[in-house]
């Protein structure tokens, strides 16, 4: 072995040359309650993430954002107690196993299942008692017999022989039982690590020494209060006083400068339930206070420290080598630190107020510690780091300062209401990570004595007992090649201390001839082992040049490796092409599909529509047809009576016309006042004066009054009509007055004309005439092809003297609606004669009829004659004065006026 001092854990004073970081896990445990609001969530297996939640003191301050934090691995609620301890212990465990020193520690706030990661149940075993597990299971029968190893009491380990151990065995057993304390019954788990219910832990590691022997030595402490406790040191009973109060122990260092507790038990065992004992014996004096927040929480933190001693064996194989220097020592130290929250959140009081305020005290102390190490390692600063200001770091002080592996599991409650605090923990961890520990050097337990010495002695002794048993002559055995023993212990006082002299000669001489007896056996060995190695030799060249063989084979493989998996690259490119393509076709057919359904879907809502507009308006028609019949029946009945209503009333315009004609009767005219129409004059009055109405036969405005002077006065002429409020004309007949007076009676007395039309010479040329178009407002544009020629004219819709001055022609038009319900134009025209009063008369000369006629009733045969039919009709004096008399009365009707 190369380094074999008893000591833990050791302190270099070079610079590390190789580090490694402290390697921090976080372990979140399951709710308590489902229904609890969670704050911590693992993202992957090393990052987790932290969101506080509204009952925060950070979300009321405004903090709502959500921090994430990386470690060495994550382990969630669903993570078992076994992979918990494969991950973060049993690379300890090996270590140990290999002579290197580790320290786990658990940290986190009260309740956040620190304990429960570091024991566990027995059921459901944590780190520590599955530590145990995994070293006696791989130690297996390498073990010394008990007290072989001895605890110095300075932090180092004596050797003894078998035979010396065994003696003190035997005077520990007969030792009187020192006064204990009294056994207090077992809790219900935590104590129940040895029953039958513990499930060990099935699982061993390697490394473990062949020719080494080992021993485990467990020590269990506790810092409370900022003191170190001795959990394993029997407390003295005074039967008057009881129990005597623990005393605190002190923190030493010793000869390599590494801290240890001066005078803490250390207990062997050689097995784990033997371990666990002693720690149910420690668990029994832990400080468990009930608090607010746990009811089985811890105030103090514990350190369970596994020491495993080894030691090479003698070059027989069969004992322990009786050398102190050649025993390494290894430490393993479990610490379960205290809950971290802080005092307010705890609802502590008196002692346990104290309690929390040492607790967080130490636990600054060590965050400091960390802290300064961090800046020193990171900025190449040299703070001095404060281990001393506490326990708990003054105790570590050499994992951190010396070498080792350091390992932190962080407990997380995920419960909304831990937010602040567990944010606290979590940048600590984080921070913890940066520190950087000496990686501990290989130790060699090679010390140059033959190897497999435990195997072959072990071989040697069940040979040696088979051939007893056989009866058979014992050979000599292999480790007969032994140069004997040791030299012995020889002081040489003087130069002729033959006796000395002589026993030195002796021993040489046994060892001269011990040597001669092996030099052949070597010579043969040696010739064996040179035809060994030439047939090694041999077989290396043939390997070799297997070797080239396969390295060209693999040359080979390799190319066409590199090719194939350029194809496949290839490949994979076009494949992905290929399939972005697919996929955008499929994107695409799927729109279209979309589209062509939407389409059709509004087609059909279309089709739906028109169906419905159509159903509607086949009934909005039927109703229309119906009520225009209706209407038509009923307009067509008014037109009739009013149709019928007209012709009596004409008719008996017409008798009154022809009586006027007939009798030739003077009309007076006054100063224009009222139009009137004589009744028809006879040499004998007549037995009854007829009245005309202006505006309507059955409600006469005026009557008849004879002339009173004997001036001349308005006379109709047969074919036109007299207007206007003074002139009086004496017509002379037209051809077609002629064709209506042939008929009518001469009159008996023969009036004044008013008007000549013999001295009035018109001109006879048409465009010096100027028209007056007598339109009433009302009048509808009919657009009829044919119109007639009027080339200077005035158009006026209601007639005044001063417009009949200049002109010398008149038209009036006037509109009918036949029985078809088409609108006949009715324009009379006539001549404008000034009467000898200075008015003027207008003699009615002809009617035209403009009628349109509905293309789709051309065929229909009118009610109303064509006007070639009208030809004897209208030649007929007492039609046209009754028309042009009806119209010029219907017109004045609507005026009110008269000319
Ligand atoms: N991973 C887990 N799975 C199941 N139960 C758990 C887990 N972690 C903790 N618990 C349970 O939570 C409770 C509190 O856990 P524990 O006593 O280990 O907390 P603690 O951090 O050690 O508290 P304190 O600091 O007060 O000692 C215990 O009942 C424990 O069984």
């Amino acid at each position: 072995m190369s380094r074999q001092r008893g000591k833990t854990p050791r302190k270099t004073n070079k610079r590390p040359s190789q580090t490694d970081p402290v390697e921090v896990y976080c372990r979140i445990r399951p709710l308590s309650n489902d229904n609890e609001e969670v704050c911590v969530k693992a993202l992957s297996t090393n990052v987790v993430q932290l969101c506080p939640t509204e009952a925060s003191h950070a979300y009321k301050m405004g903090n709502i954002k959500e921090t994430q934090y990386t470690f060495q691995y994550v382990f969630d609620k669903y993570t078992s107690q076994k992979a918990m301890f494969d991950h973060t212990a049993l690379p300890l465990v090996e270590d140990v196993l290999k002579g290197k020193n580790g320290l786990l520690f658990a940290y986190g706030i009260t309740s956040s299942g620190k304990t429960h990661t570091m024991t566990g149940h027995p059921h459901d075993q944590g780190i520590l008692p599955r530590c145990l597990d995994v070293l006696f299971n791989s130690l297996e029968e390498q073990q010394t017999k008990k007290y072989v190893f001895k605890p110095d009491k300075m932090n180092g380990f004596d050797v003894q022989s078998e035979a010396d151990a065994m003696v003190e065995r035997q005077r520990r057993d007969l030792m009187p039982k020192l006064m204990k304390t009294p056994q207090t019954p077992r809790s219900k788990d935590k104590g129940a690590f040895c029953d039958s219910g513990r499930v060990k832990d099935p699982s061993r590691v390697d490394g473990v020494e062949e020719d080494n022997n080992y021993a485990v030595f467990v020590s269990y402490i506790e810092i409370y209060n900022n003191y170190v406790y001795d959990l394993l040191e029997d407390l003295t009973y005074d039967p008057i006083t009881g129990l005597k109060a623990p005393t605190s122990k002190n923190l030493r260092e010793d000869s390599d400068h590494n801290m240890y507790v001066s005078s803490a038990v250390e207990v062997e065992v050689k097995s784990s339930e033997e371990a666990l004992e002693v720690l149910w014996k420690g668990q029994k004096r832990r400080k468990v206070a009930h608090t607010a927040l746990n009811t089985e929480s811890s105030r103090s933190h514990s350190v369970f420290n596994i020491r495993l001693v080894q030691a090479p064996l003698d070059p027989l194989g069969e004992e322990v080598y009786q050398d102190k220097d050649k025993i390494c020592v290894s430490q393993l130290s479990l610490v379960d630190l205290a809950g971290s929250e802080r005092t307010n959140r705890t609802n502590n009081e008196g002692s346990r107020l104290r309690e929390a305020g040492n607790i967080n005290q130490s636990l600054m102390v060590l965050r400091t510690c960390i802290e300064l190490l961090r800046e020193n390692q990171k900025f190449g600063s040299n703070k001095m780091v404060p281990y001393r200001d506490s326990r708990l770091t003054h105790l570590f002080k050499n994992y951190f300062d010396g070498e080792g592996k350091v390992r932190m599991v962080v407990c997380v409650n995920p419960a909304g209401a831990e937010y602040d605090e567990t944010v606290h923990v979590m940048r600590f961890a984080e921070l913890t990570q940066e520190v950087q520990i000496a990686r501990p050097q290989q130790v060699r337990f090679d010390i140059g004595l033959t190897p497999g010495r435990r195997r072959m002695n072990q071989q040697y002794k069940e040979k040696l007992a088979k051939m007893k048993e056989d009866g058979l002559e014992i050979p000599t055995p292999e480790r007969m090649y032994s140069m004997g023993p040791p030299f012995p212990l020889m002081e040489l006082f003087e130069a002729h201390d033959n006796a000395t002299l002589l026993q030195l000669a002796q021993f040489l001489h046994d060892r001269e001839k011990r040597r001669a007896s092996l030099v052949p056996d070597l010579d043969t060995k040696q010739d064996q082992f040179r035809n060994q190695l030439m047939e090694i030799e041999e077989e290396n060249v043939k390997l070799k040049g297997r070797l080239q063989q396969l390295e060209s084979m693999l040359g080979d493989k390799d190319t066409e490796i590199t090719r194939v998996g350029r194809r496949i690259r290839t490949l994979e490119k076009e494949n992905r092409q290929l399939q972005s393509t697919a996929h955008a076709y499929e994107q695409e057919r799927r729109e279209l599909n979309y589209e062509v359904s939407e389409k059709d879907s509004k087609l059909t809502q279309l089709r739906d529509k028109r169906q419905k507009m159509r159903n509607q308006f086949e009934y909005q028609m039927q109703v229309n047809n119906q009520q225009w019949h209706k209407n038509m029946t009923a307009e067509k009945n008014k037109i009739a009576m009013e149709a019928a209503q007209e012709i009596a009333e004409k008719e008996q315009k017409l008798e009154l016309l022809k009586s006027i004609v007939n009798n030739q009767a003077p009309l007076s005219s006054g100063s224009g006042s009222q139009y009137s129409s004589t009744p028809p004059i006879t040499p004998k009055p007549r037995p009854r004066t007829q009245t005309i109405s202006t505006t309507s036969s059955a409600k006469p405005k005026s009557r008849y009054i004879p002339p009173a002077r004997s001036e001349p006065d308005l006379s109709i002429v047969q074919g036109g009509t007299q207007y206007g409020p003074k002139p009086a004309i004496r017509g002379r007949p037209t051809t077609r007055d002629t064709h209506t007076r042939r008929g009518a009676s001469p009159p008996a007395v023969k009036p004044k004309p008013v008007v000549n039309p013999r001295y009035h010479r018109r001109s006879r040329s048409s465009h010096a005439d100027i028209w007056i178009d007598h339109q009433s407002k009302g009048t509808v544009e009919t657009g009829t092809i044919l119109q007639p020629t009027l080339k200077k004219k005035k158009s006026v819709s209601k007639l005044e003297v001063a417009d009949t001055k200049e002109a010398t022609r008149y038209m009036l038009t006037h509109q009918t609606a036949d029985s078809d319900g088409d609108v006949a134009t009715n324009l009379i025209k006539g001549d404008i004669i000034p009467t000898a009063t200075g008015g003027s008369a207008v003699i009615f000369k002809d009617v035209e009829t403009l009628k349109q006629t509905s293309p789709g009733e051309r065929k229909r045969k009118s009610k109303e004659q064509k006007p070639e039919e009208n030809d004897g009709e209208w030649t007929d004096v007492e039609t046209r004065c009754r028309q042009g008399i009806g119209n010029f009365l219907s017109s004045k009707k609507s005026k009110g006026s008269r000319v």
